[in-house]
């Protein structure tokens, strides 16, 4: 990680330089290596793609976001943390992590959200204009296995997904059945799902037996892959 850093130091942004109402990126490059402040790296260039058939993939980013334990703490305390029900058969669940999401960019609590959000759109080519966290409070929440169909009604889409704090498993499987892909994003890593894979790939983050930190996950969405071409 220590040469990851470093390597990627050059192209750090400040998230002092990220103004309040833009949603353009940052044009200040942070030099200094040193520094601790929240900052991501526009180029993306530690991003690993992984084809998990001829027309799905997913790129794993590590070390994306720097700081990231700032935007943790900022968006545990300032998120509209809400209890989501799911409908399994006849029966009601709580689902095991707490949500919050924001159909418009303008309610997000975290400027440094909006910066990112336009650095993703710009890199993936798809115009996100929205997002929704997850909380996982420790190593019992989870997330079971689905395909993000709300959010992407296309054949193809592109969802990225950015953890910050404790790192767990985020396992992809084909629809099908078979093998499972692993990846274990850490804080201030991306994972980005891309081509078919939530039509014909599933994704879950499992629960695990070794004590856990608390962990959110930030999903970004756009209204044009949640519409049907
Ligand atoms: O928490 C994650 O890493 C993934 C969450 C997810 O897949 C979802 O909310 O649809
Ligand atoms: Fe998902």
């Amino acid at each position: 990680m220590a040469g990851l850093a470093s390597g990627l130091a050059r192209t750090m942004v400040r998230v002092r330089d990220i103004g309040r109402s833009t949603l353009q990126p940052p044009l200040f490059l942070e030099t200094d290596p040193a520094v601790e402040e929240p900052g991501f790296d526009p180029t993306f260039a530690a991003a690993r793609r992984v084809r998990l058939d001829a027309t799905s993939w997913v790129e794993h980013v590590p070390g994306w976001l720097r700081g990231s334990r700032q935007l943790l703490d900022s968006l545990l305390a300032k998120a509209g943390w809400e209890q989501r029900d799911r409908w399994m058969f006849d029966k009601k669940y709580a689902e095991p992590r707490l949500t919050a999401e924001y159909t418009d960019l303008a309610e997000v609590p975290e400027p440094l959200l909006l910066a990112i959000t336009a650095a993703l759109s710009e890199h993936y080519g798809v115009p996100y204009d929205g997002l929704w966290v997850n909380l996982y409070r420790d190593h019992r929440d989870s997330t079971g296995w689905h395909g993000d169909w709300q959010t992407c009604r296309r054949e193809e889409c592109v969802v990225p997904v950015l953890s910050l704090g404790a790192t767990r498993r985020f396992l992809l499987k084909p629809r099908t059945g078979g093998r499972s892909v692993a990846l274990t994003p850490a804080g201030g890593d991306l994972v980005v799902m891309g081509g078919r894979c939530q039509r014909d790939w599933r994704h879950c983050v499992p629960k695990q037996a070794a004590p856990a930190e608390v962990r959110i996950s930030v999903n970004f969405s756009s209204r044009l892959q949640a519409t049907r071409a």
